[in-house]
């Protein structure tokens, strides 16, 4: 019978407290190791060091005392990245964890030989090609490098008007099979995808680190001054009055909606261009890779290379305040009352987290009165987990879903449309044999789940995630709900308790039309010593996204403690340009 526990329970039992370091990286090649079994391999090595901190027995005991470069509160993807980066730089860093093990949404459990990606199953940035395969480079960074399977088919769209869209990962075969869907927008279609392509080169083309950075920034226009000057182009525009400049068709113009929906939790005349661009394009070029092991082995792997590079990441480690001492960040309190110090503070928890509960000042600064002007919380969402026997699902069957059954108009409704990621079909391995994962999320928001009883939520939780299989039953699998052997079900509630994100908020999301990513701030904070990462911070949501935020984060800290040049007075100058640029959105 269905099980309906927490999702994340499971990681708090002592065993599978464990397994990441023990089975993931299993999985988890670091660059030049021996093949496993002859000697004692470097990731056997690794897997104790990080046992080791998760235990709290780190290289410096307690820390009390002590003064790193940086802490950073939080091991997401953007967390881990900005503080790998900056180890990999020379700096000393502290990552602390509220939960018990790394990737907050990018995270993992087990359950009953299943293996479950806690957030998204579909990976950006993970080829071997260019500059934007940012998770391939991150875990480069830290000497590891993770088995991937690429995916023949990025998402199925299941549409209305029995609209199906499979997105092939050949380019060439996408837009055929577009272009069979709407003969007569042809033009239309080559001028938009290619748009996106014009984009997506000129980004591939960079370095890409951190744009407050004047020296790099500088640099960057002068190595590649066309590539530059179409990003600005492009910086403050939506990717829905681009596809309106070169498309008619309203079910078209729906259509991209849907792409745009996917990736951004908006339609496309919310969505920025570039992050349009990014995602439509490097699913070609560089294609969607799934790790082997599951999404949770980035988070292992990178909170492993940290170890390694003698840096500590704790779990467990709950920070409730971020100290400051005339006006600058010098450190944080945890809830047990311990103080630990740094010359920089980094929060990985939302801008509405930290400005709301880590950061106590009397008004809130400037800076985030207009990001919370701009942006609001994206709704959490509902997620089932759910374990079939095999024979559920046809031959063939593709990895990634995206449904939408009645009404376009639902696209964006709680509850409206369904994601449904089956990573069994490209790794078997996380999933016993005969068997496959699915799994569900649709959009729902916190206010939908508060004040009932104990009862009264189970039985919601039963009831709603029911509802969403029997629509996945109608339209894709017949006779799923009789081969389910396992289910967990996850509310707004589970996704704000378990990964510490306000709301359980799904990200950011702009408030009305934005001017593209010109209103999304960086890393910098008001309060000196204090940087932001994750999706709160440029460009938003999204994986890939996260480590760039990370990426960027880490080179303007290096900077700034003098792990990088910099020049005090083009960097007053740059960042009063960029405050300046953000408050005209
Ligand atoms: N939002 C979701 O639920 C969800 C789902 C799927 C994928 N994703 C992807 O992941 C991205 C988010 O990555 P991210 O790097 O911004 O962060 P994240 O939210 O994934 O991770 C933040 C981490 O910080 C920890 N944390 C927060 N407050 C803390 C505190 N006070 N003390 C100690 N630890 C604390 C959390 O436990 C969590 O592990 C999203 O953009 C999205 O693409 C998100
Ligand atoms: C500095 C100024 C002002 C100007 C200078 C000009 C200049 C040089 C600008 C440079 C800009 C740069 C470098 C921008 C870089 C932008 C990047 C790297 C953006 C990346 C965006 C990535 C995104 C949005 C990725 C999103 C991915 C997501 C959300 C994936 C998840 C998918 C799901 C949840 C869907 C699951 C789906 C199914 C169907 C199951």
């Amino acid at each position: 019978m269905p099980l309906l526990l927490s999702p994340h329970a499971a990681a708090r039992s002592p065993s599978l407290r464990h397994a990441p370091c023990v089975l993931l990286p299993s999985r988890v090649r670091p660059l030049g190791a021996k093949p496993r079994g002859v000697g004692k391999g470097r990731a056997a090595v690794v897997s104790e060091k990080l046992a080791a901190a998760v235990e709290g027995e780190g290289r410096s005991g307690d820390g009390e005392g002590e003064r790193y470069d940086a802490i950073v509160v939080g091991s997401g993807i953007g967390g881990l990245v900005a503080a790998t980066q900056l180890a990999a730089k020379g700096a000393r860093v502290l990552v602390l964890e509220k939960y018990v093990i790394p990737g907050g949404s990018s995270g993992y459990y087990r359950r009953d030989g299943f293996t479950f990606d806690v957030g998204s199953s579909v990976m950006f940035g993970f080829s071997d090609k260019g500059n934007l395969n940012l998770i391939t480079r991150a875990l480069e960074a830290v000497g590891c490098k993770m088995e991937v399977i690429p995916d023949p088919s990025t998402v199925h769209f299941h549409l209305p008007g029995d609209l199906s869209v499979l997105v092939h990962r050949e380019y060439d075969d996408f837009v055929k099979e577009l272009v069979s869907k709407f003969p007569h927008e042809k033009e239309g279609i080559l001028k938009f995808y290619g748009t996106c392509w014009k984009i997506f080169n000129s980004l591939n083309s960079l370095e890409l680190k951190s744009l407050e950075e004047p020296l790099y920034l500088f640099g960057q226009f002068f190595k590649k001054p066309l590539e530059c000057l179409t990003l600005a182009y492009y910086l403050p525009q939506n990717a829905g009055d681009i596809a309106r400049k070169f498309i008619k068709d309203q079910q078209l113009l729906s259509f991209i909606d849907a792409e745009c929906f996917i990736v951004s939790t908006v339609n496309a005349l919310q969505t920025p261009m570039i992050n349009a661009s990014m995602v439509l394009c490097d699913r070609h070029f560089g294609g969607i890779n799934y790790p082997v092991g599951g999404v949770g082995g980035i988070a292992v792997s990178l909170a492993n290379g940290l170890v390694n590079m003698g840096s500590e990441i704790r779990y467990k480690a709950n920070v409730t305040n971020v100290i400051l001492e005339s006006g600058k960040a010098v450190g944080v309190r945890l809830s047990n009352g311990k103080e630990l110090f740094a010359r920089t503070v980094i929060s990985n928890a939302t801008r509405w987290d930290t400005f709301g509960k880590l950061v106590k000042v009397k008004e809130l600064p400037e800076e985030e009165k207009n990001f919370q002007k701009n942006y609001v919380k994206a709704p959490s969402f509902l997620s089932i987990h759910l374990g079939v026997k095999a024979s559920a699902l046809p031959a063939g069957t593709d990895c990634h879903h995206f449904v939408l059954e009645d009404s376009w108009s639902n696209l964006e409704k709680p509850y409206g449309s369904i994601f449904l990621s089956i990573p069994t079909v490209l790794d078997p391995s996380l999933a016993p044999d005969r068997h496959h994962i699915l799994h569900i999320f649709t959009t729902a928001s916190i206010e939908d789940w508060e004040g009932l009883s104990r009862k009264d939520y189970e039985q919601k939780k039963e009831v709603v995630a029911n509802e969403i299989i029997r629509r996945l039953e109608k339209k894709l699998f017949p006779g799923l709900e009789d081969s389910i052997i396992l289910k967990e079900v996850g509310s707004p509630k589970t996704h704000r308790r378990f990964l510490a994100r306000s709301d359980g908020t799904y990200g950011p999301m702009p408030r009305g039309k934005p001017k593209g990513l010109l209103a999304m701030p960086f890393n910098t904070t008001s309060i000196e010593g204090l940087y932001c990462v994750g999706d709160s911070c440029f460009p938003g949501q999204g994986v890939i996204a996260v480590a760039f935020s990370g990426v960027m984060c880490a080179h303007r800290v290096a900077a700034d403690i003098g792990l990088e040049q910099r020049s005090p007075v083009l960097d007053t100058g740059l960042l009063g340009v960029l405050r300046w640029l953000r408050t005209l959105a």
